[in-house]
């Protein structure tokens, strides 16, 4: 596998795929000053057209960023989940996606493309999560609530059955949200108000 993006979250899917026997080859990263990230090569910016004989995660956590470089890259795109991620057999993830430590994935749940489920999300029965979504540590989906592409739901965040939340939403840290959020919303607090559109 290889990474594009040697950032903070780089680690995390590092030892995600070094702990379920899967080697990184390396990483791409416009920085040049940057030359190793936990013992794997930075191998220089990434060059359009160059054949890849490995698939690819963006570990990037910027969801814009993310959509971006997918959006330019066409090559295969892998995926990395943990083995203490917990995923129903009914539950599908898309290509390029990461799932952390502690999540929980439940019955049909279905993740899209380079979405982050990261440490200790659950994502209940039927939620429906967009591509370059990001479900931060510990939120709570609960069952059928859906997340529109882009968006990213803060640390701790609880979404009450049924919630529709639009594309390129901002959720705040610890936000409990009770009502459907139209796109492209920032909503904050308990029971979550929409502060502003980003
Ligand atoms: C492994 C990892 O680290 S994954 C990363 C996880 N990261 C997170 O969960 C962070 C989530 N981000 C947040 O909660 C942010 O505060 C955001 C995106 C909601 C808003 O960020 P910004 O647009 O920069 O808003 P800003 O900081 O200017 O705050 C605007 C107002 O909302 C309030 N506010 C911001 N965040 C929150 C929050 N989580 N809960 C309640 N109020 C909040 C601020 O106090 C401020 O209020 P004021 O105008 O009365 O002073």
């Amino acid at each position: 596998m290889y990474l594009y993006g040697a950032s903070g979250h780089a680690k995390v899917i590092i030892d995600i795929l070094q702990s379920t026997g899967l080697s990184v080859s390396g990483l791409f990263d416009d920085n040049p000053d940057l030359k190793e990230l936990c013992g794997i090569k930075v191998l220089g910016k990434f060059k359009l057209g160059q054949d890849l004989q490995e698939p690819l995660i963006i570990s990037i956590g910027n969801n814009r960023i993310r959509a971006r470089i997918a959006q330019q890259l066409p090559v295969k795109y892998g995926q990395a989940i943990s083995k203490t991620a917990i995923l129903s057999p009914s539950a599908t993830v898309g290509e390029g996606t990461v799932v952390m430590q502690g999540a929980i994935l439940q019955a049909e749940a279905q993740v899209g493309r380079h979405v982050i489920i990261n440490t200790g999300a659950t994502v209940d029965h039927d939620c429906l999560i967009g591509d370059f979504a990001h479900v931060s540590p510990g939120a709570v989906l609960c069952g059928n609530v859906s997340v529109g592409e882009g968006t990213w739901i803060g640390a701790g965040a609880v979404v009450i059955p049924g919630v529709k939340i639009g594309k390129w939403c901002q959720i705040g840290a610890g936000a409990v949200v009770i009502r459907d959020i139209p796109d492209n919303a920032v909503a904050v607090g308990n029971p979550s108000k929409i502060i502003k559109y980003c």
